[in-house]
């Protein structure tokens, strides 16, 4: 696949241990400023399910699938990943890489929206990985936010109308879908896109979200009314993050007599621990607790279209086509120095 020599999976990286949970969220978040009783409240998420993140065996059922996909499909790149937060981490694979003799890379972060720690914290991992290993390490070309590529849509389509067969047949129709994204500081998303996109004030992240929400729920028929929310804010009191978060949206919806909710993860790629606790744990239990049945919809995971979109976005970039998207929202070709700042 010319020019490229390599392919690379670019993730979050989790433990696996209980002894690795500690110096993993210490990775996450050194100089943060993230309150202590936050971090200790997160290690017991992942202390409830023995230290192990589910996010690592998501990734290589995820590259398991790419090799094969690419091998049947004539794309002859070695298949690499690297985590920005724990083993296998960026730098070790990107000195492998170097000294494999790979000089030309192309890479797709598990992460599919655009604003600061979603894509330029991934550009800025991978600048210091390079850095680390020095002038024999590789280029590495990072491929665009890809949130409404229809190999991310419909997935998240057909997840969502399992998810609603699974309810109880008399809670059905009317049920609401609630679109759950990670949260970030409000300040984080205003600068999120990249300057000149248009996306105004609010910036890209809550934009792309709000369009694959309706984009999902238009495809999913059946007139369920929709909205996004929000989840896993961390960061002080003091600093507004992104709203509703999912637990008080549930709360104002059973005062407004909802029976009945399809959470569908449509922020995140894989059902990893921000998917399994705070959704599956705690989300599940407010609802529970407010007598509403609650389902929640896979995440795209390993989906075959997904993965047929990994070769689709490598194909893309290679032949420098038009990005392809089903939205109309403004789209990357590649990604420019200014976008998507830390601002908090
Ligand atoms: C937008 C976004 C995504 C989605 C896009 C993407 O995937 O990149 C994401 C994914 C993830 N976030 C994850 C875990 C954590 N995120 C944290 C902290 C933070 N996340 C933030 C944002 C996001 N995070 C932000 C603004 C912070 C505050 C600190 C900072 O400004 O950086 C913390 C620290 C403790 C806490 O505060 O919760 C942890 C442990 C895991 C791994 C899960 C597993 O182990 O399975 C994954 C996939
Ligand atoms: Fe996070």
């Amino acid at each position: 696949m010319r020019p490229y020599d390599a392919f690379l999976l670019v993730s979050f990286g989790g433990p696996e241990a209980e002894d690795e949970v500690i110096p993993f969220l210490e990775n996450v978040t050194r100089g943060r400023g993230i309150p202590r009783e936050r971090l200790a409240e997160v290690g017991e998420h992942y202390f409830l399910f023995d230290g192990v993140s589910p996010i690592n065996q998501q990734c290589r059922d995820l590259i398991a699938e790419v090799r094969a996909d690419f091998s049947a499909n004539g794309v002859d790149l070695p298949v690499y990943w690297g985590n920005r937060f724990w083993a296998p981490m960026l730098t070790d694979t990107v000195r492998q890489m170097a000294r494999d003799g790979v000089r030309r890379v192309v890479a797709m972060a598990t992460s599919a929206y655009s604003n600061y720690s979603s894509h330029r914290a991934y550009l800025n991992d991978i600048a210091a990985a390079r850095e680390a290993v020095g002038p024999e390490a590789p280029e590495i070309e990072l491929i665009r936010p890809f949130f409404d590529h229809p190999g991310f849509i419909e997935p998240l389509v057909e997840h969502t109308r399992q998810a609603l067969d699974r309810l109880p047949d008399d809670k059905r129709t009317g049920a609401r879908l609630l679109f759950s994204a990670h949260s970030i500081p409000t300040a984080m998303a205003d600068a999120s896109g990249a300057p000149g996109q248009g996306y105004g004030s609010g910036g890209a992240y809550a934009a792309q979200l709000e369009e694959v929400a309706r984009m999902v729920a238009e495809r999913v028929g059946g007139g369920h009314p929709y909205e996004v929310v929000y989840q896993s804010r961390s960061g002080p009191p003091s600093q507004p993050w992104l709203e509703p978060d999912v637990n008080d949206r549930l709360e104002e919806l059973s005062k407004e007599g909802a029976e009945a909710v399809v959470v569908v993860p449509h922020g995140f790629v894989s059902d990893h621990m921000e998917v399994k606790f705070d959704l599956d744990h705690e989300a599940r239990e407010t609802a529970a607790g407010l007598g509403i049945a609650f389902e929640r919809a896979l995440s795209p995971g390993t989906h075959p279209r997904f993965v047929q979109m990994v070769r689709e976005l490598v194909q893309e970039r290679a032949e420098g086509a038009e990005p392809m998207g089903l939205s109309g929202l403004p789209l990357c070709h590649e990604c420019v120095a200014d976008c998507c700042p830390q601002k908090r």
